[in-house]
């Protein structure tokens, strides 16, 4: 599929991180402002640092990057900067992670954190009238009684979430260790969402889905490793959101090339396309798409089969959803 073309198909994006965002730039521009040390002299000595063996040399650099973010014009800053890149690719609609507890362990509150994200959040509903869930994660790494006291500190700010998800190191951190949080969750009325078979192993996939009860597996690519597994996540079009460009950068796949996208579709799974941390992982939803495609074969109405996913798996109410499918198969390429 063209660029062109693609930009102007209606999609969502279901897995972005708004602090994997975070570009150099701003990065460097934000601790200059807030006299945040950081260990670079420039940005391309940033760009260098981007190297990463694995999920956790990535977690390292972006926990320290986030540090930056100290105000809620921060935060406002920040996500307005991925919203107008929404508004360039034709991203309808987005679902945002963020991470209260890389924000509180370093003295910022979660009203900081929220305030300045749902600020932006209001303007680009009003201003062109993209749509966005707000998805507060736990991160794994992280004990439960940290999980537990944070979502005491987020209900206040319950009516803004969609959803709660589950995020950072994987391996060692199965999902049974938030099974009495996710509970909480659940009985709040909120979705939930869990990364899972990214690097853990499918195992962590069942778990999500059966303990934490997961409306969406994030990533979940080491499902095919599980045929009864596929079978489930077949069965009940349980969504995957897949981040082929973090797949690379973390070794989760060699290249692009040898990533499993079109193994998933053909499996008959509902398959979405998604940029994770686009500043640190190379580009936005729309070259992940491109790329994904050209790499893996894909034909333009399989493209068009991941973007219709991407609507489908949404926390959008029915009527929104068939409004941006109805668009989505009147326009013709
Ligand atoms: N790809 C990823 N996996 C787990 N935690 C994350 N936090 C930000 N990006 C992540
Ligand atoms: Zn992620």
């Amino acid at each position: 599929m063209d660029p062109v073309t693609l930009k102007l198909l209606p999609k969502a994006e279901l897995h972005l991180h708004i602090e994997g965002t975070l570009e150099p730039e701003l990065m460097l521009q934000l601790a200059a402002k807030n006299q945040v040390a950081l260990p670079y002299a420039d940005i391309d000595e940033v760009k260098a640092a981007y190297q990463f063996g694995s999920l956790q040399d990535f977690l390292d650099l972006y926990y320290q990057g986030m540090s930056v973010l100290q105000t809620a014009g921060d935060f406002y800053d920040l996500t307005w900067a991925y919203l107008e890149r929404c508004r360039e690719e034709g991203v309808v609609h987005s679902e945002i992670f963020f991470d209260p507890q890389g924000h509180t362990s370093r003295g910022i509150g979660v009203d900081i954190a929220i305030d300045g994200i749902t600020r932006a959040l209001a303007q680009a509903h009003s201003e062109w009238g993209l749509t966005a869930c707000l998805i507060p994660c736990f991160l794994r790494h992280l004990s439960e009684e940290d999980a537990l006291e944070t979502w005491e500190e987020l209900q206040p700010h319950l009516s803004h979430f969609t959803a709660v998800g589950l995020d950072s190191s994987e391996l060692g951190h199965p999902p049974e260790k938030f099974e009495r949080v996710f509970a909480k969750v659940r009985e709040a009325g909120l979705k939930v969402v869990a990364h899972a078979g990214e690097e853990g192993p499918a195992s962590y996939i069942w778990g999500a889905l059966d303990l934490l009860k997961a409306d969406r597996i994030d990533h979940g690519v080491r499902c095919l490793e599980d045929a009864e597994l596929v079978e489930r996540l077949k069965a009940e079009q349980i969504p995957l959101t897949v981040c082929p460009f973090s797949n690379v950068k973390l070794c989760v796949f060699e290249n692009l090339q040898s990533s499993n996208v079109k193994s998933l579709m053909d499996a008959g799974l509902c398959v979405t396309l998604n940029s994770d941390d686009p500043a640190y992982f190379g580009g936005y939803l729309n070259q992940n798409v491109l790329e994904t495609a050209a790499a893996q074969g894909l034909s333009d109405s399989e493209v068009r089969l991941l973007l219709a996913n991407s609507i489908k798996a949404s926390f959008l109410p029915d009527s929104e959803k068939q409004r941006h499918l109805a668009a989505l198969s009147s326009s013709t390429d």
